[in-house]
């Protein structure tokens, strides 16, 4: 039925009015947080604030630190943003952020990541939900019980190894060494034996299956694999309704082929291990087939969420230290006056009396946290504790934790690099939270202190490292990745300690 007696008419008519109705509803959806008395940033059709690599260039670190600022600057604890159409709370205050973490946990048990059931591999820890996320928690915790870190560090110390004949061959204080390559092979066996119960020898044969999956999830995206992941974070119902993964389909790949391969293994030579296939072997009924979605998924994110957070921060220790000689000088007495204790044994417990390596650690981790923003999500609504404001159920929530580890409230001259900062162990510093905090923190945590630290320690131990003419002066991050990562090689100079 026409409207007029023209169809060029009727269509300007029907086109006008789509116009006026998307744009009012986007003026409304817009002026959210503004209609609650929240202040807001300026969004931009249609994206909102959301300014990652592609199409703005930030890194998701750099982006979130533009709203900490922002708010910050007017003295807001929390503020609103739209990623896409979706209104987005940032918090910028430590007591409220504690608050949502810890006690108040029960109405923020969700991270608003991206998953799809079309993609079974995206279904893991990190985006897991509700009852099934708490499931999921509660069978992985037992892999990081402390008896296990007491023989992955055992392990450990015999892959060490297999990295100082590696770097021996490179350590006449003359060679560039690709640091971050050495930490990442170091790291890549302790987490191989930890998941799948095999020694991978990285140094002598390096397994690019392991060391792919563990960098496929955060790391540094294609431009179409960008716009991919543009649409699932900012319009998720519609990447979800096109049934879009947010798992690069060559790391699903490999996934899908490895790990059924090694679970294959175990299988037919009745091998036992203290490690997450036999996890989930075990916990599977007897008769029942194996999850295989399951164990491709949860192998997944903790390889993806292990391996370049561990190897990162023990780079950024190495790349500290040889820039401040003095930490480095302590850091080695430290080493080896906790080694003469221990009788020449490294030890889980001797690894938690390096006091002076967890400041460095702490301090790397401050101002470069790996993973740069917490997410939560409130599944019921929630009223925030003396500012009389409703956070409504469904609402996403972003703790810009560069914003927070570089506040100079916190931290004075926070781009210093200075481990005294964490001299005092029972000072606590708010807002500082590099492995997260609360029931939903980082499950693996005190397996990537202790795996950064054995990376250290191995070469702290044996030799000077130096600056290159080819190290970086600052480090540069890298756009193109969710985690903190770095855009050039980090080049050092290592030169062996004659005992
Ligand atoms: C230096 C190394 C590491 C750093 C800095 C780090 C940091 C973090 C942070 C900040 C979170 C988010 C916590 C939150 O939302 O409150 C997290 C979550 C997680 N991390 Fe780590 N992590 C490291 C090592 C590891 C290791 C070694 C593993 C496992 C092998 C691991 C597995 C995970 C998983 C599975 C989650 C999601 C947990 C859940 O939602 O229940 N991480 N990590």
């Amino acid at each position: 039925m026409l409207l007029t007696n023209n169809i060029t008419t009727d269509v300007i008519i029907a086109i006008s009015t789509i116009a006026i109705v998307i744009y009012l509803y986007v003026k409304h959806q817009y002026s959210y947080w503004k209609r609650l008395g929240v202040p807001q940033m300026k969004p931009t059709f249609p994206l909102g604030n959301y300014k990652f690599s592609f199409p703005k260039g930030l890194q998701m670190g750099a982006y979130t630190d533009l709203y900490y600022q922002e708010f910050k600057k007017i003295g807001a604890p929390f503020g609103g943003v739209y990623i896409g159409l979706t209104p987005h709370l940032v918090i910028t205050d430590p007591d409220i952020a504690k608050a949502i973490f810890i006690k108040d946990f029960n109405y923020f048990t969700d991270r608003h990541m991206y998953s799809t059931k079309h993609q079974p591999i995206s279904v893991n820890l990190i985006t897991q939900k509700g009852d099934e996320w708490k499931a999921a928690r509660a069978k992985l915790t037992s892999l990081f019980t402390t008896a296990k870190l007491r023989s992955f560090i055992e392990f450990a110390t015999k892959c060490k190894l297999d990295l100082v004949a590696h770097v021996d061959e490179l350590a006449d204080g003359k060679q560039d060494v690709d640091i971050i390559k050495i930490t990442t092979l170091y790291i890549a066996d302790i987490i191989t034996m930890v998941l799948f119960g095999f020694h991978a020898q990285n140094f002598k044969c390096e397994n690019t299956d392991i060391i792919s999956l563990g960098k496929g999830f955060f790391n540094s995206f294609s431009t179409a694999f960008q716009i991919q992941l543009l649409i699932t974070h900012c319009f998720p119902k519609l990447a979800a309704f096109l049934r879009m993964g947010n798992v690069q389909k060559k790391i699903e790949e490999i996934g899908y082929t490895f790990i059924p391969k090694a679970v294959e293994y175990r299988i037919k030579n009745n091998i036992r291990g203290a490690d997450l296939l036999q996890l989930i072997i075990d916990s599977t009924e007897p008769g029942k087939k194996l999850p295989m979605d399951e164990i491709v998924a949860q192998a997944f994110a903790l390889l993806a969420a292990g391996l370049e957070s561990s190897s990162s921060t023990s780079t950024v220790i190495l790349y500290e230290l040889a820039k401040h000689k003095e930490y480095q000088t302590k850091v080695r007495e430290e080493i080896y006056r906790v080694k003469e204790k221990y009788e020449g044994k490294v030890t889980y417990d001797s690894v938690m009396e390096l006091t002076y390596l967890q400041q460095i650690l702490d301090e790397s981790l401050r101002l470069y946290p790996l993973v740069t923003n917490l997410y939560r999500v409130c599944v019921q609504d929630y009223n925030i504790p003396g500012r009389d404001f409703l956070i409504k159920k469904d609402t996403p929530l972003i703790f810009p934790m560069v914003g927070f580890h570089r506040d100079p409230d916190q931290f004075p001259e926070p781009m210093k690099f200075d481990p005294s900062r964490f001299d005092n162990k029972n000072e606590k510093h708010g807002g500082f939270y590099p492995f997260g905090v609360g029931p939903r923190n980082c499950i693996g945590g005190k397996l990537g202190m202790i795996q950064s630290k054995l990376a250290v320690l191995a070469i702290i131990e044996n030799y000077e490292v130096s600056l290159s003419p080819k190290t970086p002066d600052t480090l540069e991050i890298d756009d193109g990745a969710f985690l903190i990562q770095f855009k050039n090689v980090i080049y050092l100079k290592l030169k062996k300690i004659q005992k």
